[in-house]
């Protein structure tokens, strides 16, 4: 049984000037879960993190953490509330350990800090200050001050970006425990990795709305049928011809594919069979083409988003 969400957001609009950031938002978080929120840049993400935390007011709509209002009601969801924004925020004069320590005396529950610091290799550069900290080494003292009060709602914004892949693994681990604990974590990025790794829901948001959610599973339609839905990438020695165009589209029909012809590129999306494999290979050699190079993959939820809006995430 899911929990009752400790956040919701109800046909939330914000603008900035003539800027719509969002046209109707509607999503929801639960404890002992993490909420992906995935989407290019400018799509509303932060925007949307913002009036979750009550920094931002919404033009039209509701939002409610813990069942307050997030602005009018700060004093009771403030506490329960930690967040890492991309631009941190943090003192640029001070220390890592110095901020940690300084937010931990406001909490009246707090982590060990020593302990988190050294996970996520703070103490290596904790003699420096914030501002001759890297990107990354910033954004690691940014996520160890939003979880230093031990919340029980999380937002991270880009957790991950400027990170090497250790520190990633240790990020992705800091929040797996904390799901595991009962926190609910909305996260946001446009990270496939991050997304796929980490989230129980994913939330695609463009332009200021969603436009498709669910688990990462459904949402790249792992099955039809009961079939694994995969890819099938063929590289061409050449362009295709259009005869050999017109042999693919065929079979791809036959066997209800969908086919993307893109240069010398030619993917197959669907219940992509040996058979289908066999035939579509024997159809390019046929026509007196080669086959360079071949790869049957999982899709992913890059691949959903280029379909829902023929665009890339990047
Ligand atoms: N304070 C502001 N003033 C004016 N426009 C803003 C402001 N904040 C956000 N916007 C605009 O609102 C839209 C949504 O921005 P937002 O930062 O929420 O997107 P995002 O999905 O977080 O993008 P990114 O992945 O680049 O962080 C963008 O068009 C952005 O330029």
């Amino acid at each position: 049984m899911p929990s009752a969400a400790v956040l919701t957001l109800d046909g939330v609009h914000k603008s900035f000037g003539p800027v719509q950031a969002l046209a109707g938002i509607s999503l929801s978080a639960s404890p002992g879960s993490i909420l992906a929120l995935l989407g290019p840049n400018g799509a509303g993400k932060s925007t949307t993190i913002a009036l979750a935390v009550g920094l931002l007011r919404p033009d039209a709509g509701t939002v409610r953490a813990f069942g307050a209002d997030p602005v009018a009601q700060a004093a009771a969801t403030s506490p329960r509330t930690g967040v890492m924004l991309q631009d941190g925020g943090l003192p640029m004069g001070s220390r890592p350990m110095e901020v940690l320590r300084h937010l931990s005396r406001l909490y009246p529950r707090t982590r060990d800090i020593d302990e988190f610091a050294e996970r996520l290799g703070i103490t290596a550069f904790a003699g420096r200050t914030v501002r001759r900290l890297s990107g990354g080494e910033r954004q690691r003292v940014a996520l160890a001050a939003a979880l230093v009060g031990e919340p029980e709602l999380v937002f991270l914004d880009e957790p991950t970006a400027g990170m090497d892949p250790q520190a990633r693994l240790a990020v992705w681990e800091v929040v797996e425990e904390l799901r595991a604990r009962g926190t609910a974590i909305v996260l946001t990025t446009h990270t496939i990795d991050d997304a796929e790794r980490l989230a129980d829901d994913v939330v695609i948001v463009d332009h200021g709305t969603v436009i498709a959610r669910g688990t990462p599973g459904a949402l790249v339609g792992a099955e039809i049928h009961g079939e694994p839905v995969r890819r099938l990438r063929l590289e061409l020695a050449q362009r295709p011809e259009p005869v050999l165009q017109e042999a693919l589209e065929a079979l791809a029909a036959r066997h209800g594919h969908e086919l993307r012809i893109s240069g010398a590129t030619v993917t197959l999306t669907g219940k992509v069979s040996t058979t289908a494999v066999h035939e579509l290979t024997g159809a390019v050699i046929q026509h007196g083409s080669e086959v360079t190079a071949l790869a049957l993959e999982q899709r992913t939820l890059e691949d959903v988003f280029l379909d829902l809006t023929g665009r890339s995430l990047r």
